[in-house]
């Protein structure tokens, strides 16, 4: 039996004991006594007696151990020119005066602070600020538009907002603080006070009483002790994408995500003190929450917070050259990122050029890694490829090889098998397993493992409908796949409306709902195609209102700026297509998948329960033109 093998039966015939074992490598304030509260089995609670604080484990602890000097956060700017070093004590320090600052705007334990920063240190530190009084940041990533942040304003009923003048993209400078106006005055929760780092590249027009500057903030603040709270209480809220419009407010406990990233750090990732980590994502994704901020500084490594492309700043080199500069160990990104450098660097020659010695290991997950992308990779770099499959709510990975068990045979297509704790299951439609090799739906037998999510911010009921209620006793997934004879997990990509874009999760939902918005618009479907280097692109199809006096390229035109204006530039929504019908069953219901699978040139499964056949007749040079 193998260590990986040891472990998996450990969590699975005593999971108390092998949690507990976990929890040694934490900090508490006061220890569990309890490892699991499952009262109430679609609630489970882990470490429901314990206290904590996860900024002072990821912070002090280390200080406190003599590590004072070692190095936490690496800053590297290429779109600045900047590059930084913080050791644990200087991080400390200015979380801990964060933390005074926003303390003295009010914000206490169980408060809502809403991030929207670009990647520079302040959304790591002002992470840890919130985590250091016990409030709950919700990090919402920069290229979604004020409307998105809006929503999330309200959701949250957050009461500072911690935000920047300006974001830096390689080809333009992006207003933030404009959008954070507009977002506050579309809120019907406005926030009480914000934050602002004032960036050179362009200042920011405040407002007076409202608006503080984050350097004067943080000069005038006494430093904040970590407050003790709950493991149960919430860390954070990170909004992701559901089938409707309506983002669902993942919530992220303290204790049982201190010790699952604690242990996913040394047992998956193969990273402990002194090692370098470098999550390339930006921190308004879970990856970037958990593997840019969290795990690594929790293990007590040092992090890379990278204000960057992977192409043109400047060029495909650029990821080679921060792991050559900062001795980076692991590196970890979502495969579209290697499609870009692929695209622009076919034969290495950008690879070849930096010395990647240090480089233990490539990770990737976010969305499927096509064979492709893959096998490029290794051949590339010469290093292990280790996919990983994970969403937002579990936080950490479901699926992974994992290194630091010792790396288990990989097999092309899948990301290997399930990793401790969780009990993968292949279910068909009337929640019965499937036999290996089967397609069903991927589901989670409860209790989840810490670190995924416990609930739905303030809604119970939406977390039950949402992922407890297809199967009794299981956490839907929404993605489909197979377990082959052996357990490993292939991951066939999503069952529901959901679409991935660049490692983006997005609702074609919402861009539904701004299309359906346009006063000529009578009908309208979005779906995901398949794209050579995002994964997938929306498209969408509207069909017109009689009598709309509109020309169909300037409809076009409108609906991609209005999606691009109301959900952000994220969405990648660049083509409209007028058509005069939608393909739909006779109950009504639009056949997105159909049209999904002709766009991709596949087979399309058409239902026998289609209303007029001759619909997709006259669309099929439409989604698939020759
Ligand atoms: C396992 C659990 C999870 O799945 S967590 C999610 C994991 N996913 C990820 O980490 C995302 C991976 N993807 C990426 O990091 C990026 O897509 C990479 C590969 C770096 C490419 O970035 P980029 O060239 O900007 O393309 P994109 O498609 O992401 O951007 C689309 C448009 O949005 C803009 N944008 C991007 N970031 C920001 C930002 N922080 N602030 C403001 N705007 C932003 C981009 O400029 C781009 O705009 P435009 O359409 O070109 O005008």
């Amino acid at each position: 039996m193998n260590a990986y093998q040891r472990e998996r039966d450990r969590a699975a015939t005593d999971p108390a004991g092998f949690w507990a074992d976990a929890a040694q490598a934490i900090t508490w304030t006061r220890p569990p006594r309890q490892v699991l509260d499952d009262a109430r089995p679609q609630f489970t609670r882990w470490f429901p007696d314990a206290e904590l604080n996860t900024s002072a484990n990821a912070l002090d602890r280390h200080v406190d151990a003599g590590r004072g000097g070692d190095v936490a956060l690496i800053y590297d700017s290429p779109v600045t020119g900047t590059v930084r070093r913080f050791t644990f004590a200087e991080l400390t320090d200015e979380v801990a005066r964060a933390a005074g600052a926003l303390a003295a705007l009010g914000v206490g334990h169980g408060d809502r602070v809403i991030i929207y920063l670009p990647m520079i240190p302040a959304a790591v530190v002002s992470m840890l600020a919130c985590a250091r009084l016990g409030a709950v940041h919700s990090v919402v990533f920069g290229g979604f538009a004020a409307a998105e942040l809006a929503a999330r304003m309200d959701d949250a009923r957050a009461k500072v907002v911690v935000s920047a003048s300006c974001g830096i993209e390689p080809t333009r400078i992006v207003p933030y603080k404009p959008m954070l106006d507009e977002a506050i005055a579309q809120a019907t929760h406005a926030p009480e006070a914000t934050l602002i780092v004032q960036r050179d590249q362009q200042r920011a027009t405040m407002v007076a009483g409202r608006d503080h500057d984050w350097d004067e903030a943080l000069a005038a603040a006494a430093p904040h002790p970590p407050v003790p709270v709950a493991a149960t209480d919430p860390l954070y809220i990170l909004y992701t994408s559901g089938t409707t419009g309506r983002p669902k407010g993942i919530v992220r406990d303290n204790g049982g995500h201190a010790v699952a990233m604690a242990w996913s750090m040394r047992n998956i990732y193969d990273i402990g003190p002194g090692d370098v980590m470098w999550a390339a994502s930006d921190v308004g994704w879970a990856v970037g929450h958990s593997y840019t901020v969290y795990a690594p500084l929790l293990a007590g490594a040092t992090t890379v917070l990278y204000e960057g492309k992977p192409v043109g700043t400047p060029d495909a080199g650029a990821f080679w050259r921060v792991v050559s500069d900062h001795g980076v160990n692991v590196l970890f990104t979502a495969p579209t990122a290697i499609r870009a450098i692929r695209r622009e660097d076919p034969a290495g020659d950008l690879v070849r050029r930096y010395d990647r010695a240090s480089l233990r290991a490539l990770f990737l997950a976010g969305e499927r890694l096509d064979p492709p992308t893959y096998e490029w990779a290794v051949a590339t770099l010469g290093i292990p490829v280790i996919d990983n499959y994970w969403q937002t709510e579990t936080g950490w990975p479901i699926v992974a090889n994992p290194l630091g068990l010792g790396l288990l045979p990989p097999r092309a297509g899948s990301p290997t098998v399930p990793i401790p704790g969780y009990d993968v299951r292949v279910l068909d439609p009337a929640g019965e397993p499937v036999p290996a090799g089967t397609e069903g739906a991927i589901c989670l037998r409860l209790p989840l493992p810490p670190g995924a999510l416990p609930t739905l911010w303030e809604d119970d009921e939406r977390y039950v409908a949402s992922y407890l209620s297809a199967f009794d006793g299981y956490y839907l997934t929404g993605d489909g796949g197979y377990l082959d004879e052996d357990g490993y997990v292939f991951v066939l990509g999503r069952t529901d409306d959901v679409i991935n874009v660049a490692g983006h999760r997005l609702s074609t939902g919402s861009m539904e709902a701004v299309l359906a918005a346009h006063p000529a618009v009578a009908e309208c479907a979005v779906v995901g195609v398949a794209d050579p280097l995002k994964g997938q692109v929306p498209r969408g199809f509207v069909v017109v209102k009689v009598g709309a006096q509109i020309a169909p390229e300037t409809l076009a035109a409108e609906l991609v700026a209005q999606v691009r204006a109301r959900i952000g530039p994220v969405a990648a929504f660049g083509r409209v297509d007028v058509v005069p019908a939608l393909p739909k069953t006779r109950s009504g219901k639009i056949l997105r998948r159909t049209m999904r699978e002709i766009a991709d040139g596949r087979s399309p499964a058409v239902p026998p329960t289609i209303e007029d056949p001759a619909v997709l007749d006259v669309l099929l040079p439409v989604l698939r033109p020759s």
